[in-house]
């Protein structure tokens, strides 16, 4: 991003540009990104809707391929001005083997940072995880924390082991010199729960509901608060950090940011009413209508069914030990960190990422989209 042309155009490459996330941010770069000259897609399976995008004034590149494979991801890394690193094995039930999460999220990474290095990218934006941080395994609540907030970050589990060991690979990459002689500047971002246009399992949940007749059934305490944040307000945040990266290098370089914006603190099931009651679903019960040992209980019994059914088929239900956990225990963000440091504001207010969630939620969630 040489100082030299305001009006240079830059090569922007999104890695998991075909996931969740990774389309909103893609979608994000070309309404929002002025300086953008070519955008390259690099995803292990290319979605469709990327074709429409060809037809637009930016250069957009759809490139198959694999964060593990070294070449594949040197090769698609070769010219970028800036990479946005969001591809990553989201697992938190068991679908992939730890080798695997391992594999993907942290050798991912590995690949991203040293093919930076190699052609000479300055600029990378890492999407982590609030998980990098907590909830831990002991359950203690992370109550509206920030950046500072002490807290005991203890991992067991692949997918939080995983994304905390790959933010640590890209704050520390943050000063090595790439090649032609100057400091990389990297950044990571911490979503909480993403919700929006697109979330498979609030899509599921509704599905749930549909099948039980329109309810879905409180098993987790109201009082047990779980962050949440809008995709589109996320997706921004990725888009104003890497636009701010070469100006802020100072600042931003080497730094960790949640992502947050102004969705309301809720528990994890009354915030997905929020969207489900305008659906047609309601929550019953004021209180959870199991005990709490029971549903350990089965989380530990679906431990046990998932092992036992392995030679035969994927069982990988919602509820496991740590997915209970994470559903249990209050876990929520009250920070400005990127607003002072890069002038980031949400983008989509409550009510909008609201709006635009329930429309998605009422268009796709009968079908098989
Ligand atoms: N969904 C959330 O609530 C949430 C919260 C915090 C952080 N994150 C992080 O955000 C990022 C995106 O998550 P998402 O929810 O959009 O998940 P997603 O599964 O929808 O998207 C991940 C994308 O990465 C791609 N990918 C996976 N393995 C790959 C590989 N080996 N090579 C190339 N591409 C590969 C997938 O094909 C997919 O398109 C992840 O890094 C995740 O850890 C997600
Ligand atoms: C006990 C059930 C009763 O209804 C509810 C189980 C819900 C869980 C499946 C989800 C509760 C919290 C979710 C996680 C959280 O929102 C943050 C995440 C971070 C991100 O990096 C990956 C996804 C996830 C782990 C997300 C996964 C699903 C939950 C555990």
């Amino acid at each position: 991003m040489a100082d030299s042309a305001q009006a240079q155009k830059l090569v922007y490459l999104v890695t998991g540009g075909c996931g969740f996330l990774g389309e909103h941010v893609v979608r994000m770069l070309l309404q929002r990104e002025p300086r953008l000259g070519e955008l390259r897609v690099f995803d292990l399976h290319l979605g469709p809707w990327l074709e429409e995008l060809k037809t637009g004034p930016v250069r957009v590149t759809a490139i198959q391929g694999d964060v593990t494979q070294a070449h594949e991801v040197a090769a698609a890394v070769a010219g970028a001005h800036v990479v946005i690193h969001t591809a990553g094995l989201v697992d938190v039930f068991g679908r992939a083997s730890p080798k695997t999460i391992h594999e993907v999220n942290v050798q991912g990474t590995r690949n991203v940072i040293e093919a930076c290095v190699q052609t000479g990218t300055r600029f990378l934006v890492y999407t982590s995880s609030m998980e990098v941080v907590g909830p831990n395994t002991k359950g203690h609540p992370f109550y509206r924390g920030n950046e500072d907030t002490p807290y005991e970050a203890v991992h067991r589990h692949p997918y939080p082991c995983s994304k905390a060991l790959a933010e640590w690979l890209v704050l520390e990459a943050n000063g090595r010199k790439v090649c032609g002689g100057l400091p990389l500047v990297t950044c990571a971002l911490r979503p909480t729960g993403i919700y929006g246009e697109g979330h498979q399992i609030m899509r599921d949940f509704y599905r749930q509901g549909l099948r039980l007749g329109g309810r879905l059934f409180r098993a987790i305490p109201a009082s047990v608060e779980h962050g949440r944040v809008y995709v589109g307000n996320v997706a921004w945040m990725h888009v104003l950090a890497a636009r701010e990266l070469e100006r802020r290098a100072a600042l931003m370089g080497g730094q960790v940011y949640f992502c947050y914006d102004g969705s309301p603190y809720k528990s994890y099931e009354d915030f997905n009413m929020e969207f489900l009651g305008p659906c047609g679903l309601r929550l019953v019960g004021a209180r959870p209508l199991v005990p709490y040992w029971l549903l350990v209980f089965l989380a530990a019994l679906n431990v046990l069914l998932q092992w036992l059914l392995r030679p035969l088929l994927l069982y990988a239900p919602l509820l496991n030990p740590y997915t209970l956990a994470v559903a249990n225990t209050t876990f929520t963000v009250s920070t400005d960190k990127a607003q002072r440091h890069f002038g980031y504001e949400p983008l989509f207010s409550w009510e909008d990422s609201r709006t635009r969630t329930i429309l998605w939620v009422q268009a796709t969630g009968g079908s098989a989209q």
